[in-house]
């Protein structure tokens, strides 16, 4: 029987194409489309307002009026923190793709991970994640002699900066280098900045028009540089992506996995000690 998934953030960009990549998987099914408390979507059919014809299912404003397995979320970081706490109450695992936490709100996300699996990826598609392997090899050949700058470019409706992605790129580059993130990162510059600090990584953001998202890390080095970028064009690419964490943590069919905190790379089989 295919598995029981419900979306929260059902009306978002993200929602609809969740949508979509349900209905494409073979193994796994919309049971539950929730939208915020107050939405105008509360009560209309799911498939309708997904665009892909009526389904029989009426969207929800709350997780506790829903019916479901595994709970994927592409709300808000508050939303987001809510859900978790609910499925860990419920014992349900749950994949989100939130982005834009900030530690506190981590914090109280993760602490979940404890009673059910969590699987938190800034990014669902496979190429980034392939990206994340490429950037550990590029920062341990390259990053000790080359300045590192993270560029990325979304929608005009994206509402935080520096993207999830591009933090989680820089977070896999500055612990291969063994340096601190939160110490090294230039989040802009303007003005009498004085000459670059080659230990610093440097983030800059491009809004506008309907990029779906463009990723590019930099290694400038003297005489050469190494360019590594992804550019998504569909949604698709994150939802089906997020179906496929979903299904992961249900355990393909078999008992669901262990309570933990997982990323995409443990879905993808990236983390695996001998690709290091
Ligand atoms: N990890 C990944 O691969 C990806 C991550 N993202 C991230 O996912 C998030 C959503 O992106 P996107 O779909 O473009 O954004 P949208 O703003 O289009 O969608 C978010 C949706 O969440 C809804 N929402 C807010 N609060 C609640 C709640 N309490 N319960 C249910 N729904 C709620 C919003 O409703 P309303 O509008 O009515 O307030 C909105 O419809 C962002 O953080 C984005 O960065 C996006 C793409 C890929
Ligand atoms: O908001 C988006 O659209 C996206 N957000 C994610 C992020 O912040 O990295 C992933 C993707 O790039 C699209």
């Amino acid at each position: 029987m295919a598995v029981q998934v419900a979306v929260a953030g059902f009306g978002g960009r993200m929602g609809r194409a969740l949508a979509a990549a349900l209905r494409l998987s073979e193994h796994a099914g919309l049971s539950a489309a929730i939208v915020r408390p107050g939405s105008s979507l509360v009560g209309a059919d799911a498939g309708e307002v997904a665009g892909l014809g009526r389904s029989g299912l009426t969207i929800v404003d709350s997780l506790a009026k829903g019916d479901f397995d595994v709970l994927i979320d592409f709300t808000t970081p508050l939303a987001s923190v809510e859900n978790a706490a609910y499925c860990a109450a419920q014992g349900r695992p749950i994949a989100i793709g939130t982005t834009g936490f900030d530690a506190e709100q981590k914090r109280r996300l993760l602490a979940n991970a404890a009673k059910v699996p969590l699987c938190l990826a800034s990014n669902f598609s496979t190429g980034v994640n392939l990206c994340f392997q490429l950037l550990e090899t590029a920062a341990r050949v390259m990053g000790e002699d080359a300045d590192i700058e993270i560029v990325e470019a979304h929608h005009r409706h994206k509402v935080d900066a520096p993207s999830g992605t591009a933090l989680s790129m820089g977070e896999v580059v500055a612990e291969t280098l063994g340096r601190d993130l939160d110490r090294v990162a230039v989040y802009g510059r303007e003005g009498q900045t004085g000459e670059r600090d080659r230990d610093t990584i440097g983030f800059a953001t491009i809004r506008g028009g309907d990029v779906v998202g463009e990723h590019s890390v930099l290694f400038l080095a003297e005489g050469e540089r190494v360019e590594i970028t992804h550019r998504a064009s569909s949604r698709l690419s994150f939802a089906r992506g997020a179906v496929r964490a979903a299904l992961w943590l249900m355990g393909s069919g078999q008992s669901p996995r262990a309570p933990g905190h997982y990323d995409m790379r443990d879905v993808l089989g990236l983390n695996a000690s001998h690709l290091k």
